[in-house]
């Protein structure tokens, strides 16, 4: 089951990563991710070792970016892009109970999502400097085609904020996925919260 809100730390934040996630998760998170460019796999996987070990048992899904081997050897979730391998490897690789997903930028790409991936992150739907190579924005139109091309739940992803909830559920959004939205906000729990509410709303 794919949930509402999907934090994604950063390693360059005011407050460290764990201390993200932990926010992120008394917020009511549904998912963290563990996004760091440069750290080595093992500093990545103790990261993930811990989030697991205090988080998961309470609900939280953890997620690692791009490293197959650090998922298979914690047994966390995994997200790649269209540039980190081939999917339906990594698959084979991870745990039978872990989820995978998948980076997504057009409708294109959705012919080509394979049996085994759990959710597309859809996006940027709007610009974002949080990743410079990102694509160009899809807006919450590109957002809608790509969710009725995509045979799994999509997670809409690039500078989203709380107020961008309502636009994204009505383009039919499982979720929605930010980084600085709570790693730069000055209480990241309170910003998950509010996250969390505004995606309630009807
Ligand atoms: C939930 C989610 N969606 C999309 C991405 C982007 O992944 P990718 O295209 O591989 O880019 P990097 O994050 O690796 O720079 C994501 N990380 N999470
Ligand atoms: C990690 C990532 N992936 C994207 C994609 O479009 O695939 S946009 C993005 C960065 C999102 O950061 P923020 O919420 O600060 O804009
Ligand atoms: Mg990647």
């Amino acid at each position: 089951m794919i949930g509402a809100v999907y934090v994604v730390t950063d390693p360059g934040a005011p407050i460290p990563v764990l201390d993200q996630a932990r926010a992120a998760a008394r917020g009511g998170a549904w998912a963290v991710q563990l996004r760091d460019k440069t750290a080595s796999d093992a500093e990545i996987a103790r990261l993930a070792e811990t989030l697991l070990a205090e988080l998961a048992p309470g609900g939280l899904r953890v997620f690692v970016n791009d490293r197959v081997e650090v998922a298979r050897a914690t047994g966390a979730d995994l997200h790649l892009g269209q540039g980190d391998g081939d999917p339906r490897a990594a698959r084979e690789r991870i745990a039978p109970g872990a989820l995978l997903g998948l980076s997504v930028e057009t409708v294109a790409q959705c012919a080509a999502i394979p049996e085994g991936v759990s959710y597309i992150g859809a996006g940027p739907v709007r610009a974002t400097a949080t990743k410079p190579d990102a694509a160009a924005p899809i807006g919450t139109d590109g957002l809608a085609r790509i969710v009725a091309a995509a045979p799994v739940p999509a997670i809409a992803i690039g500078g989203l904020t709380a107020g961008d909830a309502p636009a994204l559920r009505r383009a039919g959004a499982a979720g929605m996925a930010v980084v600085s939205a709570v790693t730069r906000a000055p209480d990241p729990e309170a910003a998950t919260r509010a996250l969390v509410t505004a995606w309630r709303q009807r």
